[in-house]
């Protein structure tokens, strides 16, 4: 069988320029990277701002397995469907993380035939957002060390600083740092740490930003640190964040690429939904809106992460209405969630679906409560029987579930026509869309309505930490902004070890994170961490380049 990156390699691409003409995109604003990448000049959106839009659709999923459950795989499949139905559509995806792609569960152009392309490029350097990003945010660390190293005119208590360095790495040992060792001339020497780039608050900006003068604005406004006397400080204190923008001027451009079906695609922004919104830009997808009939886009891990806060903070913020969800279900992460142990998960076993489809279940109230119209798409794996197919397909029908089987990963947009054609008919039904909680609820009240009512838990248990830090805010006037949960994606609750569909259970917040300039505050739960480790055996160990130039490995 033919891994990802081989399909890829064999597939013959368009050039950027005829993908920008089927995307209707004028070659004044189009911005060449090759023969198959470009950026966006955002001065478009003034020409189109007058287009009407197109129709929204959110592709979810239900807790994934660690390999994820085809959400990018169905995204692209649905995109590739609908253009074969003759749909002027684009597909909106995250740009893939390297902490991944050299980690455990590798890309996120896809699989199979339902890809986006040229596939290593956009797992690897892609057009730099990535690197700029992490310039962009330890430009502030090296700028705020200097400033307390020079005379610290500012008054930061080094011991106060939130504001940690990135790297795009899954690297555990800079987890926990001490900067500034050995001699006086090195520095104020104090604890710090890193973080995984899509973490931090500069990845968010650009996701949530309107355009450049947006993000300078939102950068200006993000918290670095606290004074002697606890008051905040800020990058504008610092006066670095016109050189942030500096560093993100071309990154703030979304990125076009091409199925392998040929059809558009933007690129741009990659957040983990676990540690972050885990949604891509809203200049993307507003971008998109305006030039297309229908756009695709996907939200990371479940609906418990990705969706909520794709509703509660993207939607809200970039005033999105969407028409229709598909939430992603596949009969491997159902038996997972019926107890079934991760190595087990290729033999049938149709008794562990219907007791794990109760994962399903909670996902799709869940998003009934955001009141779009969903459909449920089995992302159809070659180990799957046909009495599980049937026993999915039959609990959906019985329980009064849209649903449909979509074959992309094998079959490409031809797997996936029966989802688009149950979507499009769909995108006519009408969309009462409202985000879950009103911002002038408590921060408290925001973190208990997801608990109870996405995550399907009874409480909040907060630290002492987090319960001071509640206080804080408020006094900072950060309680009325939306909050984005930081959780594992494996579980309903924050342990990762707890699959199904539990019930009674506590979310534990371990601390709350301020993002200011993103426009939210970061809820810390379980033993969520913000900079991964790498596995035993981690993907970069099977990837490189042959004789010939080949690359191999990467999936
Ligand atoms: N139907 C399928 N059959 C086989 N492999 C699949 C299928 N769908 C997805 N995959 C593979 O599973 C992995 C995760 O798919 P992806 O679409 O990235 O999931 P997500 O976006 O939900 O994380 C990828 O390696 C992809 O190639
Ligand atoms: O943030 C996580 O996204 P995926 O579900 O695409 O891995």
């Amino acid at each position: 069988m033919k891994t990802d990156l081989q399909i890829a390699q064999e597939n013959t691409m368009d050039n950027i320029e005829k993908i920008a003409r089927k995307a209707k995109i004028d070659p004044d604003y189009l911005e060449v990277y090759g023969k198959n990448k470009a950026k966006i000049d955002l001065k478009i959106m003034d020409k189109i701002a007058d287009n009407r839009n197109g129709k929204l659709i959110l592709v979810t999923a239900i807790n994934p397995t660690k390999a994820g459950e085809g959400k990018s795989t169905t995204t692209i499949g649905l995109v590739d469907g609908l253009a074969q139905i003759n749909k002027m559509v684009i597909g909106c995806l995250r740009e893939p993380s390297l902490g991944p792609v050299f980690g455990l569960k590798g890309g996120a152009t896809g699989g199979g035939y339902a890809q986006v392309v040229p596939m290593e490029e956009i797992n690897l350097h892609f057009t730099g957002d990535m690197h700029a990003i992490t310039a962009a945010n330890n430009l502030i660390s090296a700028v705020m060390d200097n400033h307390i190293y020079q005379g610290n005119e500012l008054n930061i208590d080094p011991t106060k600083v939130v504001w940690k360095r990135c790297l795009d790495m899954n690297d555990r040992t800079l987890r926990s740092i001490t900067i500034a060792q050995d001699k006086k001339t090195n520095g104020v020497e104090r604890k710090d740490g890193f973080i995984i780039t899509v973490a931090t608050e500069i990845m968010a900006i650009m996701c949530l930003s309107k355009d450049l003068q947006d993000f300078e604005k939102r950068v200006s406004r993000a918290v670095v640190a606290y004074t002697y006397d606890d008051q905040p400080v800020t990058v504008g204190d610092l006066k670095v964040e016109g050189a942030v923008t500096l560093v993100m001027k071309e990154a703030l451009k979304p990125n076009l690429v091409q199925t392998l079906e040929k059809t558009p695609v933007f690129i741009h922004g990659g957040p983990f939904a676990n540690i972050a919104h885990g949604c891509n830009s809203l200049i993307a997808t507003r971008m998109a809106l305006k030039l297309s009939d229908y756009v695709v886009t996907e939200a990371g891990f479940g609906a418990d992460l990705g969706a909520e806060k794709f509703f509660d903070i993207k939607c809200r913020y970039g005033d999105l209405k969407p028409n229709v969800v598909v939430i992603v279900a596949t009969a491997r992460a159902l038996k997972l969630h019926g107890g079934v142990p991760a190595d087990q998960l290729k033999e049938e076993n149709v008794p562990a679906i219907l007791e794990g489809i109760k994962n399903l279940e909670k996902h799709i109230e869940s998003i009934k409560q955001y009141r779009v119209p969903y459909i449920v798409a089995i992302n159809k794996f070659s180990a799957d029987t046909q009495a599980e197919v049937n026993a999915i397909l039959n609990w959906c029908k019985d329980n009064g579930h849209r649903v449909v089987l979509s074959d992309a990963w094998a079959s490409g947009g031809a797997g996936a026509v029966d989802l688009a054609q149950e979507v499009v008919r769909m995108c006519e039904e009408d969309s009462k869309f409202e985000p879950l909680y009103d911002l002038d609820l408590s921060l408290e009240e925001k973190i208990g309505t997801i608990v109870r009512k996405i995550y399907g838990g009874r409480s909040v248990i907060f630290s002492d930490r987090a319960k001071a830090q509640l206080e804080e805010y408020k006094q900072a006037g950060w309680d009325k902004l939306p909050v984005c949960m930081a959780k594992t994606p494996n579980s309903l609750t924050d342990d990762a070890k707890i699959v199904g569909r539990p019930t009674d259970f506590d979310i534990h917040v371990q601390e709350l994170r301020i993002s200011a300039g993103a426009g939210f505050v970061v809820v810390l739960t379980g033993n969520i961490m913000t900079m991964p480790g790498l596995p035993k055996d981690p993907a970069a160990l099977h990837m490189g380049m042959n004789e010939k130039g080949i690359s191999y490995g990467i999936f």
